[in-house]
């Protein structure tokens, strides 16, 4: 070839068949602010967590469903003041669309339910696991995407509902050895709230930026909260009696104060009576400080916290009652929860945890002289076809190279082609975990 030849920066040779000005500026190999790469070791550790999402779902009969992660933007414009809102990565396409990257799940899931209708028999069982995504100013140098596993019931008004739900989270913990030792539930209900602002008429169209508010208790100063809950027209008095509801943690407490009579108190005492039979009492407390950050949650809501308070929730969720009739759906009941894969690997390694995923492989197959490629691609397809795992060396490689290779793969066998043994139709097979070698027959190699 008559082009010149110039080292690049590996000492590669590369043919530079257009002058060196077009040389390539190397790129920033770094994924975008916020994002991540998984590369195989980290890919492993994440399909092993969502492999668990997948199994505990379907061990509770739910159906995996999934979305696009585009979705338009008003799927999400809740007038509530919420953080999710201000943080939306939202455009507008070339069609002049304004579309956004979904930063939850649940609206998706209600756009879904309703374009279904009635072809969709209830109660629906869904889960998701999907990436989703926020636009944070990257002051605060935090993630702007995760994945988030979603399991839903969509037609259960009951609160056997969520106690299901909460079931399955706690099932999922115990299959990743996290006990109720590390973890627990702060469980409330938003009628709670509802039945404390009802006592001083307070309009229902402050009662979701009220809870908006209140979420943020213990992230932002209480002078603050109380500054923002008479922007929404509560009273000094109603912010008080609030606030004194909000720091309760016994059911007794808060029966004393709203009686027996109500929906939250009945609610919440069932709730706690049917953890009793799933077998989870130890992981769950009422906490009526939690109402969690979406606007839609009309009832239950529940976190799952470390109790060493160490690390933000690790999953939160509850019942969102007005949220497919908030789409021009049917007033439909649901609940749900969110569960986000960055926070449970840090819970994860802070109790020593994260599981050994190595890369195995069964086999390693390498032909010993250059004319015997085909034969050892024959050898590797042999094995494929019986369902077996091959890494076939591609090239022509010296032996000391390729036993690197196969103690960097975890192969347990390495299958040598061999010039003498592949006529008379043999290869030879080496056990690499005891150094036992065989020469087996094509037709028994298995
Ligand atoms: O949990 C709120 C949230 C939503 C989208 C992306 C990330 Br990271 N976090």
């Amino acid at each position: 070839s008559t082009t010149p030849h110039h080292p690049n920066a590996t000492g590669r040779s590369i043919s530079l068949s257009s002058p060196p000005s077009d040389f390539a500026q190397k790129i920033d190999v770094n994924p975008p602010k916020g994002t991540r790469d998984f590369p195989p070791e980290d890919m492993r550790l994440r399909n092993w967590l969502f492999h668990n999402f997948r199994e505990v779902s379907e061990l509770f009969g739910f159906e995996e469903v999934d979305y696009p992660v585009l979705e338009t933007e008003s799927l999400y414009i809740r007038k509530a003041g919420e953080e999710i809102r201000d943080q939306l990565y939202c455009f507008e396409d070339k069609g002049n669309r304004r579309v956004a990257l979904r930063p939850e799940l649940t609206p998706s899931l209600a756009r879904l339910v309703i374009q279904k209708g009635k072809s969709v028999p209830l109660p629906i069982k869904w889960f998701a696991i999907g990436q989703c995504w926020r636009y944070e100013r990257m002051t605060r140098g935090r993630r702007r995407e995760h994945y988030q596993w979603n399991m839903d019931i969509i037609g259960v008004p009951d609160v056997t509902g969520e106690a299901e739900l909460i079931s399955s989270i706690v099932t999922f913990f115990k299959r990743i050895g996290i006990t109720a030792k590390d973890v627990g539930f702060k469980i409330s209900s938003r009628k709670v709230l509802q039945e404390v602002l009802s006592l001083y008429s307070v309009p229902e169209a402050s009662f979701a930026k009220a809870c908006i508010i209140i979420d943020k208790m213990g992230k932002i100063p209480m002078e603050e909260i109380k500054k923002e809950l008479k922007l929404v027209d509560l009273s000094n008095e109603a912010i008080e009696d609030l606030l004194q509801v909000l720091s309760m943690k016994s059911l007794t407490e808060l029966e004393e104060k709203l009686g027996d009579a109500g929906e939250a108190v009945r609610e919440l005492k069932q709730l706690f009576s049917l953890a009793e039979k799933f077998g989870y009492s130890e992981w769950i407390q009422f906490d009526a400080s939690v109402v969690r950050g979406l606007a839609y949650y009309t009832g239950i809501v529940f976190e799952g916290f470390d109790r060493e308070g160490k690390l933000r929730a690790i999953c939160g969720g509850g019942r969102y009652d007005r949220l497919l009739s908030t789409f021009g759906g049917d007033d439909i009941p649901a609940c749900g929860f969110g569960f986000g894969d960055a926070v449970i690997i840090e819970l994860l390694k802070e109790r020593q945890l994260i599981p050994e995923v190595p890369l195995e492989v069964e086999n390693i197959v390498c032909s010993l002289d250059p004319d015997l490629q085909g034969a050892a691609a024959t050898v590797a397809t042999l094995l494929r076809e019986k369902g077996q795992c091959v890494d076939l060396v591609l090239e022509n490689k010296p032996l000391k190279w390729v036993f690197k290779r196969a103690a960097r793969i975890n192969a347990r066998r390495l299958i040598l082609v061999g010039k003498s043994e592949w006529e008379r139709g043999m290869v030879s097979v080496k056990i690499l975990s005891t150094g036992e070698q065989n020469q087996i027959n094509l037709d028994d190699l298995q």
